[in-house]
C-alpha cells in the first residue's frame, strides 16, 4: 500500500531493473552520509503548542517570484527515462499539477525545451554543472533561458564525480542505448549526449560563478555549499540563494546531514538570501523541522524517481499529494498558525526543558 514516500521505493523496485534501482538509491563510498540525512531528521523531536486555532496554516513562501502550493521543490535528478518512458515530461506535468517548482537536471533524458513544452507555463529552474569551456556553459544557459527557466541552480559539490560503488559493481557507467543526456546534444563535436560529455571539473573557482552571473539575468543559486564560510562568500559575491545539499550522500561521503548543517548556514547567511535544503526529506515532519531551522523550502530527490517508476505522472502526483497532506497535518499538530511560529522553538531541546 502506498501510504507514504518510503512506500514508493518498495513499489518501484518491483518494476525497475535492479541496476537502475541501485543507481537511484545509492550514495558514495560507505553511504554514511546517505543514511545520516534521514537519521538526523529522525533524531530531532518536535514540541507542539496547543489550543491555537490552526485552521489557517501558513502558505508556502514566495521564491524568486513564484508562490508555490507547498514549500517543496523537485531537486534535480538525472535520467528520468530510466524510471518511465515519458521521463522528465511526466515529472514536469506532475510538478505543474502540484504547483511545485521542478529543477530540471542538466543530465535530463528529455531536453529542457521539450520539458517546457510538456508543461507550458509551469515554474521551472535549471541545474547546471559549469563546464570548463565557457562557451558550453553559455549555450546551456541559453537553452534553459529559452525554455522559460526562471533560475539557475549551479551544483558546486562535484569537482569530480561521486564514487558510487554500487554503480561500479554493477558496471553502470552511462545511459543504456537509446537514451541520451538531451541537453548536451550538439554542444561538443563528436559527442552526442553521452554522460561523459558532462564534465565535472576540478578547475572551477568562484570566478566561474562571477562570470556566470554576468552572463545571465536569471537568479543564480548554489547547490552544495556546506561550509558557513563558503555561504558568507556566496552572499558577498551576490549569489541569489543557496540550496544546502550534500547531493543526497552521492559526493563526499561522511559529510554531516544537511539538517544538522542548516542552523550554521542560516546563521552565516543571516536572512540576506533564501536557503533551501535537500537530503533525506521523506515526511511532512521533516519539512516542518527544516522550515523551523531556517529553510525557505525543501527539495526532494529520490522519492520523485521512485514515484515515477511506480506510476508515471500519476505516481508523482499522488506522492506529492501525500507529502502535502503530511505537511498540513504536521503544521496543525505543531500548533503553527503563521510563518512566525515556524522557529526553532518548534523543536524540543532536552537541556532547555523548563
Ligand atoms: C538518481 C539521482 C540523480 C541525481 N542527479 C543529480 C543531478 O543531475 N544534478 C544535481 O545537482 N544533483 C543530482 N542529484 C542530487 C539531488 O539533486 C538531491 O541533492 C538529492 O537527491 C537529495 O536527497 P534525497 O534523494 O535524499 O531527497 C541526484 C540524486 C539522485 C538520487
Ligand atoms: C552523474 C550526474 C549526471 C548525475 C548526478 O549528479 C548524480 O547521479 O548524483
Amino acid at each position: 500500500m502506498l501510504l507514504n514516500l518510503r512506500d514508493y521505493e518498495t513499489a518501484a523496485r518491483e518494476k525497475l531493473d535492479p541496476v537502475h534501482a541501485d543507481f537511484i538509491a545509492g550514495g558514495a563510498r560507505d553511504e554514511i552520509t546517505l543514511r545520516e540525512n534521514e537519521a538526523a531528521f529522525a533524531r530531532l523531536r518536535l514540541l507542539p503548542r496547543v489550543l491555537r486555532d490552526t485552521t489557517r496554516r501558513p502558505p508556502a513562501r514566495t521564491l524568486f517570484g513564484h508562490r508555490g502550493g507547498m514549500p517543496v521543490l523537485l531537486s534535480p535528478t538525472a535520467f528520468h527515462k530510466l524510471a518511465d518512458p515519458e521521463g522528465e515530461r511526466a515529472t514536469a506535468r506532475a510538478a505543474a499539477a502540484a504547483g511545485v517548482i521542478m529543477i530540471v537536471s542538466m543530465a535530463a533524458t528529455v531536453s529542457v525545451g521539450d520539458i517546457a513544452a510538456a508543461a507550458p507555463g509551469a515554474p521551472r529552474w535549471f541545474q547546471l554543472y559549469p563546464q570548463p569551456e565557457p562557451g558550453i556553459t553559455e549555450a546551456l544557459v541559453a537553452r534553459a533561458t529559452a525554455a522559460g527557466c526562471s533560475a539557475l541552480v549551479v551544483t558546486v559539490d562535484s569537482p569530480v564525480r561521486g564514487a558510487g560503488e554500487r554503480n561500479r559493481r554493477n558496471g553502470f557507467h552511462d545511459l543504456p542505448p537509446g537514451l541520451r543526456c538531451e541537453n548536451m546534444v550538439d554542444l561538443r563535436a563528436g559527442e552526442h549526449g553521452r554522460l561523459r560529455q558532462i564534465v565535472m571539473s576540478p578547475e572551477l573557482t568562484w570566478e566561474h560563478i562571477d562570470r556566470l552571473r554576468e552572463a545571465t539575468s536569471l537568479p543564480v543559486l548554489l547547490k552544495g555549499v556546506l561550509h558557513p564560510d563558503d555561504a558568507r562568500e556566496a552572499v558577498r559575491r551576490g549569489v541569489d540563494g543557496l540550496l544546502l545539499s550534500n547531493h543526497g550522500g552521492r559526493q563526499l561521503d561522511t559529510v554531516p546531514a544537511t539538517i544538522d548543517l542548516l542552523p550554521g548556514i542560516a546563521d552565516a547567511v543571516a536572512g540576506r538570501i533564501p536557503v533551501l535544503l535537500d537530503g533525506g526529506v521523506r515526511r511532512g515532519t521533516d519539512v516542518v523541522k527544516a522550515l523551523a531551522l531556517g529553510a525557505s523550502a525543501v527539495g526532494i530527490g529520490r522519492p520523485v524517481l521512485w514515484a515515477l517508476a511506480e506510476g508515471g505522472e500519476q505516481g508523482v502526483r499522488r506522492m506529492l499529494e501525500l507529502l502535502r497532506e503530511e505537511i498540513d497535518d504536521a503544521l496543525a499538530l505543531c500548533g503553527v498558525t503563521g510563518p512566525d511560529d515556524l522557529t526553532p522553538a518548534v523543536l524540543f531541546r532536552p537541556r532547555e526543558r523548563s
